[in-house]
């Protein structure tokens, strides 16, 4: 059964001194955080810093080994996962999509939460209209036709933040979703990202990455990870500080913002 969508203005997501261990060693330790309505967080780290670990807890995909996790007002472990990631907007840019799907259809699975269509199911007229907004919010109008395989990767990232949104999630976690992209194609998410949140201002979104070129201006919050425990977390303009990306990532770097963008570049 569906867990019932929190209305509340708790906090979307609440990672509570959560540990993920597996073979004997520690993924995570300690992380505590707290994600609110409207907030924007990234998540940034160095390679193997555990920052897919943590947004795999995040999107209901596995449990912690100690602590708690809740979603949308939900501890797991106390909730039908299945039903509850259904409820949480996930965008993987390796989206294991086989069939030449259209836009438009690829939109259209994010309303039964299935990477192919249900067989033999028809989209209701409020999920057409749905599909067609969205399609159009992503700037992906002219594209709604065209097959998954004949996409650019900035073509199918976009058309998976539409397909995201269709079940009107508070919630949105994104996985390095600039990899791959060239330089228009990666201005152009981060626009769509922006419009985004500017016409959804309740969203809450996580977005990971590497660079802190790819972080939309928009960005309120950040932590920063390293072998699995957190360096700092809070709001962004204490955290991304030289001094503490230096630490992150073992390397002396200068952070700039300018035009509500960061920039980092070796000290
Ligand atoms: N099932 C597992 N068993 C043991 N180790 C694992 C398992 N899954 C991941 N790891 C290890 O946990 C660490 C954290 O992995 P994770 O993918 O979360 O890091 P990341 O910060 O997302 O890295 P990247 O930036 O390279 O994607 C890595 O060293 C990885 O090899």
């Amino acid at each position: 059964m569906t867990p019932p969508r929190p209305t509340g203005t708790g906090p979307v997501l609440r990672a509570t001194d959560v540990d993920v261990v597996r073979d004997g060693t520690h993924l995570l330790s300690d992380i505590r955080l707290q994600v609110h309505p409207g907030q924007h967080w990234a998540l940034l780290g160095p390679n193997g810093a555990g920052k897919s670990t943590l947004l795999h807890l995040l999107g209901a995909q596995g449990h912690p080994t100690r602590g708690s996790v809740e979603v949308l007002g939900h501890r797991l472990g106390a909730v039908d996962m299945r039903a509850l990631r259904s409820l949480v907007g996930h965008i993987n840019p390796r989206h294991p999509l086989r069939t030449p799907l259209s836009v438009r259809q690829v939109v259209l699975t994010g309303a039964t939460n299935t990477t192919e269509l249900v067989p033999r199911r028809q989209p209701t007229d409020d999920e057409e209209h749905r599909a067609e907004e969205l399609i159009s919010l992503l700037g992906m109008t002219e594209r709604a036709h065209a097959r998954w395989n004949t996409l650019s990767q900035g073509e199918r990232g976009r058309a998976l933040i539409a397909r995201a949104l269709m079940p009107q999630p508070r919630l949105l976690l994104l996985d390095e979703p600039a990899t791959g992209l060239d330089l228009a194609a990666r201005e152009q998410l981060l626009t769509s990202l922006e419009d985004l949140r500017t016409g959804h201002p309740e969203l809450a979104t996580v977005l990971v990455t590497h660079h802190l070129e790819e972080l939309p201006p928009g960005t309120t919050h950040a932590m920063l990870l390293r072998e699995g425990r957190c360096l700092a977390a809070g709001a962004v303009a204490e955290v991304l500080t030289s001094d503490h990306i230096s630490k992150c990532f073992d390397h002396p770097v200068h952070i700039t913002r300018d035009h509500g963008r960061w920039h980092a570049r070796a000290r």
